[in-house]
């Protein structure tokens, strides 16, 4: 059974901060146990700020960082280095700075690449290369598995009432995304429950509601934040204002 926990930071900037130090150590201890990471990233505005803060943490050089697999959950299907790309995102916000192994990081394919403005093509081959990587086993030990919560409850791009909801394939295409752009590709459900600690991550007002309902226990298809755990962990990591309507017995899950 998953163990659920709550934390409540002051504002976005402590919230960051507090998931960037969360995560080195998180890192540095997999390194310990396992002799290397895996960490799958996010995208968003907290997501920006979290690397932002990783950069700027000076525990991040205890991390041997060329030991450390990075995977995307979810990506905008735009070409390679577009502004909206959630890979374009993280490098330049984290990634660039720290001395990584080329090969262990992972991005979904973009538009552009060698499958062409095909998603489902660039879904495959991404699913391919979690298969490949993870070998003998279905799909790699992810550590870490972050995720935003968009206002309506998504997470990845697994959106509310969408098909993708229902998808068993380890990697989906996403056409129709009521956020734009409208095309993408996503970890499904069952891909992002396999990690061993799932993080969900929150800020501002304008998740609260999205945050009480999946707590609330809403249906994952409803409300995909809903339906998103750790094997080990979910962590809810939010700020003062996604945790606004929060239920009090919730706010003791520490
Ligand atoms: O489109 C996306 O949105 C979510 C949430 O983003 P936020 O800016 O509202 O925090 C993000 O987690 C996801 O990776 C991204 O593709």
């Amino acid at each position: 059974m998953t163990h659920t926990t709550l934390v409540v930071h002051a504002d976005p900037d402590l919230l960051a901060q507090a998931v960037a130090a969360r995560l080195v150590v998180k890192v540095i201890d997999a390194q310990a146990e396992r002799g290397q990471a895996s960490i799958v990233l996010t995208g968003g505005r907290i997501a920006a700020a979290v690397y932002r803060a990783v950069r700027d943490l000076p525990a991040r050089d205890a991390v041997d960082w060329s030991r450390v697999d990075v995977w995307w959950g979810d990506e905008r299907f735009l070409p390679a280095g577009h502004p909206d790309r959630n890979e374009t995102q993280a490098r330049a916000a984290l990634l660039d700075h720290l001395p990584l192994s080329p090969a262990r990081v992972h991005p979904m394919p973009p538009s552009d690449g060698p499958d062409g403005a095909d998603p489902e093509a660039a879904a495959a081959r991404y699913a391919e290369t979690l298969a490949t990587a993870a070998r003998p086993a279905a799909l790699p030990h992810f550590d870490v598995l972050m995720l935003g919560v968009g206002e309506d409850g998504h997470v990845a791009s697994i959106f509310p009432e969408h098909p993708v909801g229902y998808e068993t394939r380890a990697v989906s295409a996403v056409r129709g995304s009521p956020k734009p752009p409208p095309v993408r590709t996503t970890l499904t459900r069952s891909t992002i429950n396999s990690a061993e600690e799932v993080w969900l991550i929150a800020a501002g007002a304008d998740k609260s509601a999205a945050v009480r309902m999946a707590l609330a226990g809403a249906g994952p298809v409803q409300l995909p934040a809903a339906g998103v755990h750790g094997v080990g962990a979910t962590r809810w990591l939010l700020d003062r204002a996604a945790a606004a309507e929060v239920a009090p017995t919730f706010r003791s899950l520490r």
